[in-house]
């Protein structure tokens, strides 16, 4: 099958347990609980999205006609020494296009793979790491997994029910929204009242990356 893929660059993974990590990143056009336009945004089931998944046409973006072309692209980012290849699958909602033979076409590459989902959509098997971010209001079928990233404050969030599920690591991202410095000092809150979490800030935005 083809895949839209939005933008791929080369960056530092921002979040989560792997900050830090050199990743190229493939961000898939579209999402399934926006459409990406700004004026649905109040009516979408997830309505802090601070990224542009909408088309084709970002850096290194565009219509690869086969798993190996898109392999093959990120490789050409990643480099020649494949020592440490690192790729993180995002978007928009990457599970509505990774499928296992992408999946197989990645790992012949020689890269491990990294997932950032909003958990509607089972993930294929194979991934290296899978990292769940869940939307208040949607249904998680992906309950299990490497890490759960709860963006925060979400209402309406049964965080009991979220520790009740599979994943090696429960953290919390500050919002980045109109009143960040709330945000932050209720995810640290959270942390301070749950601690099996723990707090994540966006890196890549402190560092001025992608
Ligand atoms: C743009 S999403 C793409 C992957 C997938 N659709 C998802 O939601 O997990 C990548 C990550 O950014 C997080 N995110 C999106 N908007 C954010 C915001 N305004 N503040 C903090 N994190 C945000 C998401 O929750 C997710 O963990
Ligand atoms: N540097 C960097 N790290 C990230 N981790 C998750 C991101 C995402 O948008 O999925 C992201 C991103 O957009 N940039
Ligand atoms: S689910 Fe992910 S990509 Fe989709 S709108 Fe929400 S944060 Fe953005
Ligand atoms: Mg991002």
């Amino acid at each position: 099958m083809s895949y839209a893929v939005k933008e791929m660059f080369l960056t530092l993974q921002g979040e989560g347990v792997q900050a830090g990590r050199r990743a190229v990143f493939v961000r898939f056009a579209g999402c399934n609980l926006w459409s990406g336009r700004e004026a649905d945004r109040a009516t979408a089931q997830c309505q802090f999205c601070d990224t542009d998944f909408v088309g084709v046409d970002g850096d290194g973006g565009g219509r690869f006609a086969d798993a190996g072309a898109l392999a093959a692209a990120a490789l050409r980012l990643w480099g020649a020494d494949r020592a440490g290849a690192y790729c993180v699958l995002t978007g928009g909602e990457p599970l509505l296009q990774v499928d296992a033979v992408l999946v197989d076409a990645l790992h012949a590459a020689g890269f491990t793979i990294a997932v950032e989902t909003n958990g509607t959509i089972a993930a294929p098997p194979g991934i290296d790491w899978i990292c769940v971010s869940p939307k208040a209001g949607t249904a998680i079928v992906q309950t299990s997994g490497n890490e759960l990233k709860l963006v925060w404050p979400q209402p309406e969030t049964d965080i009991a029910r979220l520790e009740s599920w599979a994943f090696d690591h429960f953290l919390v991202q500050p919002m980045d929204c109109a009143d960040g410095a709330a945000a932050r000092a209720a995810a640290i809150a959270l942390v301070m009242a749950r601690p099996r979490w723990r707090l994540t800030v966006q890196a890549h935005k402190l560092l001025g990356l992608r």
